[in-house]
């Protein structure tokens, strides 16, 4: 069916360029002189865009968009008029407009130039409705979002592997899902009713990770006050995900190479073998064979683990997907904070595509939480988005805010910086490290100095 743009405008002149140029691209047109007649029209279709003019016959173009709901129900429209300043165009994106053209028109090639921008913004929309009807059709709480070739080529490769029970290796950078993925491993296999257990084995010492991960008797070592059961008990006939695994020690490197090969196992001060019936999934931010040629992971240890190797691209390798992780986030954010944010404008949008995404998608997720936070309804512009120093602004700093003393200055920068870096990795030290470059003890000290 083609798109159907609605052209409000007691300017008969008017009313027939666009209309031309709107058939011109395939889409069907309607016009209205008046606001009472796009009532009507409005009330008998949902259009892909609406070109209104401010001044009408019976009333102001602005307030009949705004009795529109525009944001709500999702509709395109562009204000066409003869009064514009800075505050009024600010305003009109405000009230949920994709844009404002002012009269007379520039140029054809402007007017056709906003046209297409806010006809491709209405296929995002659109795009991204259909998308969330199937996930809530679908009953997904986490589904892995993205239809760009190389999340769809995951997608695929998930699916084929999931039933088969092998271990699988997850490679890809901080943020870009690779718990899902594992999750995902895990529903589409037929351990899906087992549970899933998850250990991230960077936030451990490895003391804490080998008695988390093996279990342990009474006074197997002080403190062991009771007989505990660890991971690989709790993962029984499920899954078991091993996150960060290149941060495993040497020692227990080998202590999981004995518990695959021979699938079982002892809690710590006991002789009773277990037997492992778990699935093992494992991710990691490093790629397991450069830290083979480093000499930081055991290759036989690789081998077992890398049966199947998946690999989660950078958000940066599949901007296409943004938008709609964008405005899947915002809903999700909307429904859980009870807010009515959005939609983001077309420029919003833009900027999030442009973005260098070093937290992949969760800085982006974190970025839409921020703005939902913040302002509980509204249109997103694009420095709602970036007004918080963000990672990708630091350069924006004020020399003028910063003491004159070097030491004090050095401080300053740093806590700013450390704040921005946390906010980045969600929290998460160990993905803060990775982006910042710094072992995680460093960083562990230099957070412990701004906290005290
Ligand atoms: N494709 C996606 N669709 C929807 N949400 C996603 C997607 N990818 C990542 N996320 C979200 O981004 C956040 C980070 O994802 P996840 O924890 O799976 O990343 P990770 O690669 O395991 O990170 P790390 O290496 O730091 O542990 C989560 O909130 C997750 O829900």
């Amino acid at each position: 069916m083609p798109g159907r743009v609605l052209i409000v405008d007691d300017d008969k002149h008017t009313c027939e360029l666009i209309e031309a140029m709107v058939t011109g691209q395939g889409l069907v047109a309607d016009v209205a002189s008046s606001v009472a007649e796009a009532r009507q029209h409005c009330a008998a279709h949902r259009y892909h865009l609406l070109m209104v003019d401010q001044r009408l016959p019976d009333g102001n173009g602005l307030d009949f968009v705004k009795e529109l709901d525009v944001s709500r129900t999702r509709q395109v429209a562009v204000l066409m008029t003869g009064f514009v300043d800075v505050r009024d165009a600010v305003s009109t994106i405000r009230e949920g407009l994709f844009d404002y053209l002012a009269k007379p028109f520039e140029s054809l090639d402007a007017l056709e130039a906003t046209l297409r921008r806010a006809l491709a913004y209405d296929a995002a929309l659109r795009e991204a409705d259909a998308f969330r009807q199937m996930l809530s059709q679908g009953g997904h709480a986490e589904a892995l979002v993205g239809q760009s070739p190389a999340i769809q080529r995951l997608l695929a490769k998930v699916a084929q592997v999931a039933p088969l029970d092998t271990t699988v290796l997850i490679e890809g950078e901080s943020g870009t899902g690779k718990e899902l993925v594992a999750r995902q491993l895990h529903r589409q296999s037929e351990r899906n009713e087992q549970p899933f257990v998850a250990v991230n084995c960077g936030a451990l010492t490895e003391e804490l990770l080998e008695s988390s991960l093996f279990g342990y008797e009474r006074g197997a070592f002080t403190g062991a006050e009771r007989t505990t059961p660890g991971f690989f008990e709790a993962a029984g006939g499920g899954t078991l995900f091993l996150d960060e695994i290149a941060d495993m020690s040497p020692r227990l490197q080998a202590a999981l190479l004995r518990v695959v090969e021979e699938r079982s196992f002892k809690r710590l001060g006991s002789q009773a073998l277990q037997r492992g019936d778990f699935r093992l999934i494992c991710a990691t931010n490093r790629p397991l064979s450069e830290l083979v040629a480093a000499g930081q992971f055991r290759e036989d240890l690789m081998w077992r683990l890398s049966v199947v190797t998946l690999e989660t691209p950078p958000l940066r390798d599949r901007r296409s997907d943004i938008p709609l992780l964008a405005s899947y986030f915002l809903d999700q954010l909307n429904q859980r904070y009870g807010r009515q944010t959005g939609p983001l404008t077309p420029e919003a949008l833009e900027a999030l595509e442009r973005a260098p995404w070093r937290g992949n998608v969760r800085e982006l997720r974190h970025v839409i939480e921020r703005v939902v936070a913040l302002q509980p309804l509204g249109s997103i512009t694009e420095r709602d988005l970036f007004e918080q120093p963000h990672v990708s602004a630091l350069s924006s700093a004020k020399p003028q805010e910063m003491p004159l003393d070097y030491a004090a200055a050095r401080q300053q920068f740093e806590a700013r910086w450390l704040k921005q870096l946390m906010e980045a990795a969600d929290g998460n030290v160990s993905a803060a490290a990775r982006m910042s470059g710094l072992a995680r003890q460093n960083l562990y000290t230099r957070l412990r100095r701004y906290q005290e």
